[in-house]
């Protein structure tokens, strides 16, 4: 669906996206994550035809977006300061979408209104901040596109509303196989919503996997004996961090589980724990092996 090959951005000398390749699956919730001026915005920016790449190629459904109509009416991207021209209401603003996205379903866009429950009449750029974002997201939903690109979505929106939001980009890509493209930091929400992980660190992809396979390659065990820990118990073990708390070792391994747990079992411990690690947890660590690391990354 989303074709990312070799593709490399630069501004003013400052290479930003380094020959980045990447591929998502039609029907997909891609969750683009990375530390602080990673490239994830222009990533997404250049995904949406908004910036032209340097070098490589960026195809959606074989075609490539940069000043493409035929891709862009299909496509929406949501930026995470939004724009909306001047005194205009949510009404003259969805007669506008009406007329740019072929696909305008002005039904849905009368039922929205039951969601969003704000007075189309109403001028946008004097609604609040959280009041704004839920109109970007009901004239998205309106429109209808093949592939929706968001960067830092959900931020402004109450608890309430961002589960309505989620629940209606889960059944678009449900109902008529949406993809999604979505940048955050709120690892939690990615956590709850993506089936796919990309994670970008300085202009490169460290990182891409299945979440599932992401989240079942790597543990965290706490384990103690009755003496000693014993002197081979970690030789067999792909450590990835270690640290004493009193008697109990906590480690983070990567690994099947059943290597791991055959292979501590092994030690008889007198305490045996292995627990998964949270989206968050698997970050850190995996920032940390690329030097980007905090201190103590077991919480
Ligand atoms: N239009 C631009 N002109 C010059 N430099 C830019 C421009 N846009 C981005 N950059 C630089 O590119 C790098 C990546 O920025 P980008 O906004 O893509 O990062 P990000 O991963 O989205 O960061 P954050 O998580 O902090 O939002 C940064 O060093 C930034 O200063």
């Amino acid at each position: 669906m989303i074709k990312i090959s070799n593709v490399r951005k630069e501004f003013e000398d400052l290479e930003v996206i380094k020959g980045l390749n990447l591929h998502i699956q039609k029907g997909s919730i891609y969750g683009l994550l990375g530390s602080n001026g990673a490239g994830k915005t222009t990533l997404l920016k250049l995904i949406a035809g908004i910036y032209k790449q340097d070098a490589g190629d960026i195809l959606i459904n074989d075609e490539p977006v940069f000043e493409n109509v035929n891709v862009k009416k299909k496509l929406i991207f949501m930026p995470d300061a939004l724009y909306f021209f001047p005194h205009t209401s949510i009404q003259q603003m969805a007669h506008f979408y009406k007329h740019i996205y072929p696909s305008w379903n002005e039904e849905r866009f009368q039922k929205l209104k039951e969601v969003f429950q704000i007075d189309v009449h109403k001028k946008i750029h004097r609604l609040s901040k959280g009041m704004q974002r839920q109109v970007a997201f009901w004239l998205a939903f309106s429109a209808m596109p093949d592939v929706f690109v968001l960067d830092e979505p959900l931020d402004g929106l109450d608890a309430v509303m961002r589960q309505k939001v989620k629940n209606l980009l889960v059944q678009d890509v449900a109902e008529r196989e949406m993809t999604v493209v979505i940048s955050s930091h709120n690892l939690r929400e990615v956590e709850d919503l993506c089936d796919s992980i990309g994670i970008m660190h300085k202009g490169e992809l460290i990182i891409e996997k299945a979440l599932d396979d992401l989240k079942s390659d790597v543990h965290k065990i706490q384990v103690a004996f009755k003496g000693n820990v014993p002197l081979r118990f970690l030789e067999g073990l792909n450590v990835l961090y270690k640290e004493q708390r009193g008697s109990v070792l906590l480690s983070i391994v990567r690994g099947k589980e059943e290597h791991v747990v055959s292979h501590v079992k092994k030690f008889e411990p007198a305490i045996f724990d292995l627990l998964p690690l949270t989206l968050e947890e698997i970050f850190i660590y995996e920032m940390g092996d690329v030097g980007y690391a905090i201190e103590n990354i077991i919480v």
